[in-house]
């Protein structure tokens, strides 16, 4: 996305807490998930944590860039692509997991590689809600998400005389 006009600053606190509610979820809907691919770096931190909440143990990495500046997104490359083994059966019984999906491109290019594996990010934007099977909170397209690995404690201007509201 580019026109950015909200901020949602997320805590580790916050994080960790909808990376558990997305496991639960997930491990309501099934128990024997055969592994989870996890999109490079973001999904990362969610694959950790829902890995050890559903037990499982295979976690693989499909590695994509898209955002080279802060909320600009330039062309999708793949820098790692997913293991033979795993692409068996289209992905039936694989679990992909993201942060987040903004307009869906990294989505959309996943699911392309493992058609029949499910879906799973922690936030959505509506441009990207379709794409997804399961996620845990929708913020508006023009949000920008600050995750906790991206933050740091700053000084906050007052909510009047800051240009983010
Ligand atoms: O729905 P989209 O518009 O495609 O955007 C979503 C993707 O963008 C971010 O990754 P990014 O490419 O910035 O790389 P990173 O995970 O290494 O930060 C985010 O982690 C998602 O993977
Ligand atoms: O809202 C966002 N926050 C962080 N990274 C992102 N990559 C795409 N959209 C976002
Ligand atoms: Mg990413």
């Amino acid at each position: 996305m580019s026109t950015v006009e909200k901020s949602f600053p997320v805590s580790w606190d916050q994080f960790h807490r909808d990376a558990r509610a997305l496991a639960w979820r997930l491990a309501s809907q099934r128990d024997d998930w055969r592994a989870i691919v996890c999109i490079t770096r973001g999904g990362l931190v969610p694959a950790a944590i829902i890995a050890r909440e559903i037990g499982t143990r295979l976690i693989e990495t499909v590695c994509i860039a898209s955002y080279h500046e802060y909320s600009e997104q330039g062309e999708l490359r793949v820098l790692k692509e997913i293991s033979p083994e795993l692409l068996k059966d289209e992905g039936d019984g694989i679990l992909i997991v993201d942060d987040l999906t903004d307009t869906g491109k990294t989505a959309g290019l996943v699911r392309t590689m493992l058609p029949k594996a499910h879906f799973a990010t922690v936030y959505a934007k509506p441009k990207g809600r379709p794409l997804v099977d399961t996620f845990i909170t929708e913020v508006s397209q023009d949000t920008w998400i600050f995750f906790p690995w991206d933050l740091g404690l700053t000084f906050q201007a007052p909510i009047s005389k800051s240009t983010l509201g």
